[in-house]
Order: structure tokens, then sequence, then C-alpha cells
């Protein structure tokens, strides 16, 4: 494939209103996974498709099930769903149905697509499918209670099937409803099964899915090449952790959109609360929100409102005392959690496309080598610029080993995970005022935090207006509770004094409020590298004659004096 021309998205016989979409959305040539996988559907095959997260899967599926409708348009007047696209969470189905939304912009008449998978009122759901849409998308249980209901009927019409996170059907427990789906399909349509990882899982539904297909394994490593994303680590132990991205935040060393992973609900908020008090906004995002809120924030971040997204992709993996569980206990937990309920349509680290993304921060080291590669996968996406940092503390060293490994011999035994040179002890006054302010979210503030969360949600929630307007006593209460404070902001906290920063940086402008920082890629990726330490000072000298760098500095100040 390498020596062979690369073929674009014109010469794919495709229709020019998917053209026109594709070229409105920016993207110059297909991806390689869309390059091999487009016409192989095109042509008719069932697929397997394994390429590495953030490679584009979504179109490669979506653009042929498109081309497929618009073609049998062309020949049949017959109205009637004709793909069902199903994911394991309501986020990714979210997703792929904006990317359908995208794809489709010039073909909207033609191709109609509803996501079913919010829990919602199944009659209005119901009166949406009697109108047969094109293409729906779904969670497999969803789907299965609209086709028990007889609200679609896919016997006779559906020429299409895509499952997306493939290997995540399985371990969401959703291994039942598929076998039950599969009865409600015709005998003949055309498969598709997306993964990032070719597990145990994804064969096993492969061989239940798929006639005779096409597998696309990628020859291509798990994460970007280290042109597009690069891997730094530094060793610190808790306070340390929390000291050091303070600083980093607030010197603008890290700069652009970051998700910072921790390892549980708890940590979200403790971290979004810490950061609070230094002016530092920032939005969670976990398991336990409920779907519309996981998505506000998914949604909200995207479109730039927070600069920083907390995030917790583990469940309940940690000891009372906040030591990690071992592995024989963690994996134990894993497949219990993934048996309720509540937990089985959501997932934080998979799949979600977190736009623009420039930073991943792993604030806790992840659990598994798996849970970093998909942490890493959120940024360089598509074809951006990206870097991970991770916080190493000693107890999380053999884990951040296993992953060196892994990652190595994906690259050809090349050091993936670069140190991060980071001077702690020229910025003491940081680490002082951090103390306190880590110190200062107490488990109290945390599980305050959550709980005015909680109320928020019920004080938005639609279904609960009638009940309020019989009880407004029960209203009033709530909004009572709802100015509690759990941790009191120190105005004085926002703002870095001069003696705090490292003579280095004395003359650099600080910017106080993390959430209007934008910057170019070249500028954030040459400060990445930066080093506090005193042999490496001359390049922040250097910096300071850098036309790039007082560009950069002067769009700042217009744009703060425009706000
Ligand atoms: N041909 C292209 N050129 C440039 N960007 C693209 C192209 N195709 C897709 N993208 C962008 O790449 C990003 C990742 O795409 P997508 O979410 O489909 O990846 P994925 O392989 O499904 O990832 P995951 O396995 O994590 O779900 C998206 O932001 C998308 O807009």
């Amino acid at each position: 494939m390498t020596d062979e021309k690369k073929v674009m998205f014109h010469e794919m016989e495709l229709d020019d209103r998917i053209l026109k979409a594709i070229s409105q959305l920016g993207w110059p040539e297909p991806t390689l996974i869309q390059e091999t996988a487009i016409p192989l559907l095109l042509e008719g095959k069932d697929v397997l498709m394994r390429a590495r997260t953030g490679s584009g899967k979504t179109a490669a599926f979506a653009v042929p099930v498109i081309q497929k409708i618009l073609n049998l348009k062309n020949t049949s007047k017959h109205q009637s769903i004709r793909a069902l696209i199903l994911s394991p969470s309501k986020e990714l189905c979210g997703q792929i149905t904006s990317v359908i939304g995208d794809l489709t912009i010039k073909c909207a008449r033609e191709v109609r697509c509803i996501d079913i998978s919010a829990n919602g009122d199944t009659q209005t759901q119901k009166a949406i499918l009697s109108d047969k849409p094109d293409i729906v998308v779904a969670t497999p249980s969803r789907a299965l209670v609209h086709l028990k209901a007889n609200n679609m009927r896919l016997k006779e019409d559906l020429s299409m099937l895509v499952v997306d996170e493939a290997d995540l059907i399985f371990s969401f427990g959703y291994e039942d409803e598929i076998k039950e789906l599969l009865s409600h399909l015709p005998k003949i349509y055309q498969a598709v099964l997306a993964s990032a990882t070719l597990s145990d899982d994804v064969l096993s539904l492969k061989k239940i899915v798929l006639r005779n297909p096409v597998t696309l394994k990628l020859e291509e490593p798990e994460l970007a090449p280290s042109s597009q994303l690069q891997h730094y680590h530094l060793f610190a132990e808790e306070d340390d952790k929390a000291a050091i991205l303070y600083a980093l935040l607030k010197l603008n060393l890290v700069r652009g959109k970051s998700i910072i992973f921790v390892r549980t609900v708890d940590r979200c908020y403790k971290l979004k609360l810490y950061l609070e008090q230094f002016k530092i906004g920032s939005c969670v995002l976990n398991s336990e929100l409920p779907a519309a809120v996981r998505c506000l924030s998914v949604d909200q971040f995207n479109r730039g409102r927070y600069q920083i997204i907390v995030a917790s992709d583990e469940k309940a993996l940690e000891k009372p005392d906040g030591g990690i569980l071992p592995i024989e206990e963690r994996t134990k937990k894993k497949k219990q959690s993934s048996k309720r309920k509540k937990d089985k349509e959501s997932g934080v680290s998979r799949g979600i496309d977190f736009q623009h993304v420039s930073n991943v921060i792993n604030f806790d080291f992840p659990l598994d080598v798996n849970s970093y590669v998909h942490r890493a996968g959120r940024t360089a996406r598509g074809n951006n610029q990206g870097s991970v940092l991770s916080f190493v503390s000693i107890r999380e060293k053999p884990l951040m080993d296993a992953v060196e490994q892994h990652l190595s011999n994906g690259f050809k035994g090349q050091k993936v995970l670069q140190k991060y040179e980071f001077a702690l002890e020229e910025v003491e006054g940081f680490r002082y005022r951090s103390r306190d302010a880590w110190r200062a979210v107490t488990r109290i503030a945390v599980r305050e935090a959550r709980l005015k969360e909680i109320k928020q949600e019920l004080l938005n929630c639609k279904k609960l207006q009638g009940y309020f307007e019989e009880n407004p006593s029960d209203l009033a209460a709530l909004r009572r509770d709802k100015a509690l404070h759990t941790v009191k902001v120190q105005q004085h906290l926002a703002h870095v004094p001069e003696y705090l920063l490292p003579a280095a940086l004395r003359n650099e402008d600080i910017v106080e409020d993390q959430e209007t920082v934008t910057e170019k890629p070249q500028v954030k990726k040459r400060k990445q590298n930066a080093n506090f330490g005193s042999a490496k000072r001359h390049k922040y000298q250097a910096r300071q004659n850098d036309p790039l760098k007082s560009f950069d500095v002067k769009k700042k100040k217009q744009t703060a004096g425009e706000t």
C-alpha cells in the first residue's frame, strides 16, 4: 500500500454532495483507513476494520453508508430504514450522528439520520421511527427495545449494519442484546465492525455478525507517530503533582485545550475545586454524571467554553486509603462494574472525539496499557498535533514501565516516553500556595460539590417541573441549598505575583484567566519542552527575542483588550 499512489476522495466515485461536505469539513485527503475501507465497502464487502484510535474510522463507514443510501434512492422511491449503526455509549452515538450530519449537509433532505440512544420518551422515539429515517444510530439495548416493540422493522429493507467500538460491545455487557438483535435483521445485509483493537471479543463478534469479511488490520502503531504525538513523563508524588500542574498552567507552559485524567470520580472534583481556587476554570466528566450532563461537558469543551476538562475513566478501582488495588482485584471490580447498568452506556476515554485537544495530562497514571492508549488517543486526532504528559509517582512507576515497553515495541524499540524536565525548587512559592489549596479541598468539600451538582440537575430536570409546581417548598429548599459553596475561593490566589516566578520567567506575560487562552500549536510545542532547570535557562532567554513568541503575546493582549 505504501508504494502505491494515494487514492483521493474524488477518485472513489462518491456523490458530489458528499465530496462537497468533505471539502467543507476541510479534509484534504482520506486517512489510511478511509482510503482502504471506503472502496471495499462501496463494493459491498463485509469489513472488519481495525485502526488506531483517532484515525477517522467514523467517516470510513459513514461515507459508504451515505453513498449506498443515495444509490438506493436513485432506483427506488420506497422509504425505509436502510442502515443501523450500533455503538456502546450515548456519547459515541451522538458523535456518529454529528459526523453523519456533517457529511450529509448537502443532501440532508435525501438522507435522514436519527439517534435513539437517549433513554428518552419511547413514544416520541416511536413517532420518529415511524417516519422511517434512512439511518438509525443506537446503543444495542435501545435498538432492541424498539425492535421488540415493533416500533422499527428491519427484516425487509435493512441493507447495512455497523457496529462501532466493537471491542467494547461485549465488555459493556451487550452480548445477549446483539445476539437477539440479529434475529430481527434480514437474511442478507452488509456488515461492518470498527474497532481500535482486535481483542477476543471483537473476534467473537466477527463470527456472529460478519460473513466472509475482509479484515483490515492496518500495520500502524496504536498511536500517532512521534512527529504528531509526543509523550512526556515526570516523577512526582501527590502534593508535588498538584503544585506542578498549577505552575504549568499558570505559567502557560501547557497551553491549548487539555484533558486532565484522574483515577476516580472524587478526584475529578478534588482537582476541579483545587484549580478553581487559582481561577483556573474546568469542567468535569465521569461515568456517574447523567448522560445529558456528560454530553454538555464535551460540547462546552469542544466549543471552547472551557480549556480544561478533568476526566476520570477508571471506576472504583481505588483502595479506601487512596492506594491502587492489585491487578486481580482491579480486574474483578472492572468485571463487576461493567455489569452495572449505570456504567453500561458511558465511557470517557473511549472513542469520544474531544476536538483540538493539545494536551492530555495524566495526573494519575492510567492503570493499564490499554487505558494509556485510549487516553493518549484523545489528542493528535485526525492530522492534529498533540502531547501527553504523565505525572508518575513511585508506586505508579511499574505501570509506566509497562506502557513504555508496550509503546516502544510499536515504534521499533525507540524510547517513547521522554523525560519532562521540571525543577520544582525554582517555583517554591507555587508549592506553598498549592499545598494549602490542595488541603482545602477536603472530602467534605468534594462530597458537597457532588451533591451540589445533583441538586443542579434536579433543578434543571424538565420532568420534575410539574412536581415543583405542586410542591414549591421543595423547590425553595433546593434553591437555598444551591448557594452552598464547597471551597472558598480566595481572590488573591488567582494572581501570580512577580516574586513567585522563577527568575527566567520574570519578564514573561502571565495570563491570569486560563479560560481565555488559545495558542498557536507551534508555540505550544516549543513550550512543552521548556525547562525551568538552570542548565537550560538560556533557552528561555533566547525565546524572549523569538518573533513568533512576541507575535503571540501581542495577539493575546489584543484579545484581552477586546473582551
Ligand atoms: N480525512 C480526514 N482528514 C482530516 N481529519 C479527519 C479526517 N477524517 C476524520 N478526521 C478527523 O479525525 C478525528 C478522529 O476521527 P474519528 O473520531 O472518526 O476517529 P476514530 O478512528 O473513530 O477514533 P476512535 O477509535 O477513538 O473512536 C475527528 O475529529 C475527525 O473530524
